[in-house]
């Protein structure tokens, strides 16, 4: 399959009236705290406008606004398509006005099927017995999910059982049915961030479809290359206030955006140095680990290496940290870490913990932190769990839970810096330093983490990358499962390239983001993702 083509020049449906969304004045205060202070922008017909700022910067709170989740303080101005909103936005007034929203987290019900969460809140009754039409539902179900290209997601499944890339196509799906072509815009707050690489060349195509028809896009993300790659222009947020409002992306670099966003240059990573082949210690042998989708996997992993797997979604490479750390159950296999053997088919997540292996999951708000607990609580609920060897469960005394979260929160320079914060109300990227810090804070033999830096800004990307390699150098073994290549010449020693289960290919000695992605692809004309419209917005 070659690659994406750049967008077609195509005749831009005009708004003669105007931006497709004007923001005006918009401000937002918490308590004593403003977040959001005067913001004004506009989103054109046609257009794919990117809004970047750091962890923090305000991006989520203005979807929140646009959506009705949050009031806004007096004096702000929304407009669509040139008809104003009431404030705080009434979410069916917003929808019939033309605003669909992908959120961060998607906003699906796990339990219910890929039917049911597309309509939610749509179901129309039979005209006579007033009951739910299911044929009527799967076929307008099915309707939408022809708009988004070709998929495979049987639209009875559970939404629980899906990838995350396939929740994130229903959430799409769920998003763009109510978009009549020509009007309103879509907002993408941070929706890519779980795509994997086929699926970001589907969300691009199908993009390009929605602007090509008039409708605007608005795309809140992280990733600077999509921006550079994919946007017409961008709006920067810093400390929540418009540093930058609508500057053509022509031309701009990623490091012009990081400039952008941060106000300053950011500082590179260092190279990371390979550990030294002299070193035969050995702290971590996988041996035939066979899942559904792994077979027959092997490793070795010595003290202070970080190891990475990866390959197209759906390689197999995904389930590594699940079916290692119990999570996911294994049909076969064994691990043998300093502590002595273990067995993967039945291994417990409780076990994997006592055997000194850390899980960091993809997916935080689901999977890995409780988000009405504080800072404190979620990092130190794996130790105040801890259960003695006779069964009985030990209790972290307060002081050394304060203490504990004291020393995380400085080592991982958490925002803001207070124990007693709900997660809730923090930013996706001090979400995930909290997230880092309380499987950290365990003192694993094995660490493993899937997707680290997904949706983190620079800043909060170096710190999490300096904080992986850190745990290395303290002799920790480190396993990384990740689509993203850039993280993964940052941080891995070795690459391991899964395809159809099992590793095809490895990357050692010194390799680039570049080289990565041409072994999954195999096929070095993949490397770019889309080439960037040259078609200027009217
Ligand atoms: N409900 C709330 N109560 C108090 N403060 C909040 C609330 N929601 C957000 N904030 C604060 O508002 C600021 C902006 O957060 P927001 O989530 O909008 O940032 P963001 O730019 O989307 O970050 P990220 O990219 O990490 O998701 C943060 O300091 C956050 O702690």
């Amino acid at each position: 399959m070659s690659g994406l083509a750049g967008r077609a020049p195509t005749e831009r449906t005009g708004s003669p009236q105007g931006p497709r969304l004007a923001v005006e004045g918009v401000s937002m205060t918490f308590g004593s705290a403003t977040v959001l202070r005067d913001v004004a922008m506009d989103v054109r017909a046609g257009e794919i406008h990117a809004l970047i700022g750091q962890n923090g910067s305000g991006k989520s709170t203005l979807a929140k606004i646009l959506t009705g989740l949050y009031r806004p303080d007096a004096g702000s101005r929304i407009t669509v398509d040139g008809i104003g909103l009431r404030l705080p936005v009434r979410p069916d007034e917003s929808r019939a006005a033309g605003v669909a929203v992908v959120h961060q987290n998607l906003g699906l019900v796990p339990d219910a099927t890929v039917l049911e969460n597309t309509r939610l809140g749509r179901f129309k009754g039979s005209r006579f017995l007033r009951r739910i039409d299911w044929k009527a539902e799967a076929e307008a179900t099915r309707a939408v999910f022809q708009r988004l290209g070709p998929h495979r997601i049987p639209l009875d499944s559970k939404v629980s059982d899906l990838h995350e890339d396939e929740k994130a196509v229903v959430a799409i799906a769920r998003a763009v049915q109510d978009l009549e072509d020509g009007r309103g815009v879509i907002i993408f707050d941070e929706s890519t961030r779980a795509l994997g690489r086929e699926s970001l060349e589907r969300f691009y195509t199908l993009l390009d479809r929605i602007v090509a028809t008039g409708t605007a896009a608005l795309l809140i993300t992280h990733r600077l290359e999509e921006v550079v790659e994919a946007a017409d222009r961008v709006t920067v947020l810093r400390d929540g206030e418009i540093v930058v409002a609508g500057k053509d992306v022509e031309g701009m670099t990623k490091s012009d955006l990081a400039h952008l966003m941060l106000g300053r240059e950011v500082e590179g990573l260092e190279h990371r140095t390979a550990v030294g082949a002299a070193n035969d210690d050995v702290s971590v042998v996988v041996d035939g680990l066979t899942g559904p989708t792994v077979r027959e996997f092997s490793l070795r992993i010595r003290p202070g290496e970080v190891v990475g797997v990866t390959g197209l979604s759906g390689a197999g490479h995904e389930d590594v940290p699940y079916l290692i750390s119990g999570v996911s159950e294994a049909d076969g296999g064994t691990m043998t870490l300093p502590t002595g053997p273990v067995a993967l088919k039945g291994l417990s997540p409780a076990s994997a913990i006592r055997s000194g292996i850390a899980l960091v999951p993809e997916g935080r708000e689901s999977a890995g932190l409780v988000g009405a607990m504080t800072v404190t609580e979620n990092i130190s609920f794996p130790q105040t769990c801890t259960a003695t060897a006779s069964g009985r469960v030990r209790p972290l005394r307060s002081g050394a839970e304060k203490q504990l979260a004291a020393d995380w929160i400085e080592r991982l320079d958490v925002r803001p810096p207070w124990p007693h914060a709900v997660l809730d109300n923090m930013s996706g990227g001090n979400q995930q330093k909290v997230l880092l810090a309380k499987w950290l804070a365990t003192d694993p033999t094995l660490l493993v983490l899937h997707e680290p830096t997904q949706a983190v800004d620079v800043g909060a990307r170096k710190t999490i990358v300096e904080a992986v390699r850190g745990a290395a150098r303290e002799g920790r073994a480190v396993l990384v499962a990740s689509s993203d290549e850039n993280e993964l010449a940052l941080l891995c020693d070795r690459v391991l390239v899964f395809s159809n289960g099992a590793v095809g290919r490895e990357l050692t000695g010194e390799f680039t983001p570049h080289d990565i992605v041409e072994s999954i692809y195999t096929d070095s004309s993949r490397t770019k993702l889309r080439e960037r419209s040259t078609q200027g917005v009217s």
